[in-house]
């Protein structure tokens, strides 16, 4: 069971920076809740869509609240044709986590958050949107394809997926981006997160607020810990060289993806869920190198260092046996963590105070300016 560390030092660890009664993080028990709910139960019976309304609207719709709030954001998918006319101008080369940043700051002068009171709208509509404006940019800089941005589809996860593919997804992937989605939603005060606090405490608009996490979330350290835990499984062919390439990585002291937390310490309860989902696709795609590989390497992990698997490290290869590239792995996890941002940017500005801390100043003693004709 999670339990939280003991936390000193640098990086804020330990210190309370805020209050949320959005979710709780390595507490005793659960290990992580939405509004008191075990996110375990959240991936096993709810869908994406409940769990966005949960946190964003406060409470667990009936079926005709969330039958209504799934047709409010189907009837948003479609960009408008400015943000496609920029999408398209994008690089092929650039990192898609860029386009994503892109893509909600461009939606964001199109479609501004004037007042406050329009902040739900504002993010249904950017959930709505994100699938999109990910697939759009990647077929046509990629397929040279110009791809309908509507479908179908019943689910976020399902018309993502449509979206990248061109078709209809099967039931087994669809079910698997939905608890994907709802394990990446609300994580309290993880880095972006923050980030996305410090810039609505100044009063600023919701697009910069997201704009600013989806920066955050880009690193190797955060979200992006994703698509590099991928590169490293993809490096080996069997669980031995994996092991034995592994050791050698720790003993130069390389960080190895997708192991580790600042707040759990023992586990983190998001990995025994898309762990088990991983396996049941590793056994449909009839694997036998990739899901092998990943256990190897968790287990040495364990042995050599007491380092568990985060949420990153198994869904690297959940998203890789639903063919989906390395590269939109982070791009998913905005989709998802949008809807915990938002509800903290709601929070900050219902109980808002400028977030302003304090430096220890580590610098020269104050001394006499020297004009640069002297110096
Ligand atoms: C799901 C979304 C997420 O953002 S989960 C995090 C995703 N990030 C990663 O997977 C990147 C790899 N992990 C890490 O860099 C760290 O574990 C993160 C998550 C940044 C937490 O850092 P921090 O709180 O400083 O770790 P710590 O104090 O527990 O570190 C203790 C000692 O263990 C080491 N350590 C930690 N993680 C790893 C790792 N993945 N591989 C190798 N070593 C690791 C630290 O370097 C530290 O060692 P030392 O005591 O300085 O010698
Ligand atoms: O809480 C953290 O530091 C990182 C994390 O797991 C998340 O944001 O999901």
């Amino acid at each position: 069971m999670a339990e939280a560390k003991v936390l000193s030092g640098a990086g804020l660890r330990g210190q309370v920076a805020g209050q949320t009664a959005l979710s709780t993080v390595g507490q005793a028990g659960a290990g992580l809740t939405y509004r008191g709910y075990d996110v375990r139960d959240l991936a096993k019976d709810a869908e994406f869509e409940e769990v966005a309304y949960l946190l964003l609207y406060g409470e667990l719709p009936s079926q005709a609240e969330l039958d209504e709030y799934k047709t409010k954001l189907k009837g948003q998918r479609d960009l408008p044709q400015a943000l496609k006319e920029v999408l398209e101008r994008i690089p092929v080369t650039a990192h898609p986590m860029d386009v994503m940043r892109t893509g909600c700051s461009v939606l964001g002068t199109l479609e501004p958050e004037l007042t406050f009171d329009t902040q739900r709208d504002k993010t249904d509509r950017l959930l709505a949107v994100f699938p999109a404006i990910m697939c759009y940019w990647y077929r046509f800089t990629h397929h040279g394809v110009r791809i309908n941005c509507t479908s179908d589809e019943d689910t976020l996860g399902g018309h993502f997926l449509h979206l990248l593919h061109g078709k209809k997804p099967s039931a087994l992937h669809v079910k698997v981006m939905n608890v994907s989605l709802i394990l990446y939603a609300e994580h309290e005060f993880n880095a972006s997160t923050f980030t996305a606090r410090v810039c609505a405490s100044t009063l600023s608009d919701l697009y910069s607020c997201v704009t600013a996490a989806i920066g955050s979330l880009r690193g190797p350290l955060h979200g992006g810990a994703n698509e590099a835990a991928m590169e490293l499984i993809e490096r080996f062919q069997s669980p031995q060289q994996a092991t034995a390439e592994l050791l050698k990585m720790l003993e130069r002291k390389d960080k190895i993806m997708g192991f580790g937390h600042a707040i759990y310490k023992e586990s983190d309860p998001r990995n025994e869920v898309i762990k088990g989902w991983a396996k049941q696709l590793a056994d449909e795609a009839g694997d036998s190198v990739l899901y092998p590989v990943s256990e190897a390497i968790d287990k040495t992990m364990w042995e050599q260092k007491r380092l568990f698997p985060n949420a990153d490290f198994y869904h690297a290869s959940a998203y890789h046996f639903m063919g989906i590239p390395t590269k939109l792995f982070t791009p998913i996890f905005v989709c998802s963590r949008l809807t915990g941002w938002a509800a903290h940017v709601f929070e900050q500005r219902a109980n808002n105070r400028i977030i302003r801390p304090s430096a220890e100043y580590v610098g020269v003693e104050q001394r006499q300016f020297v004009p640069i004709a002297q110096r």
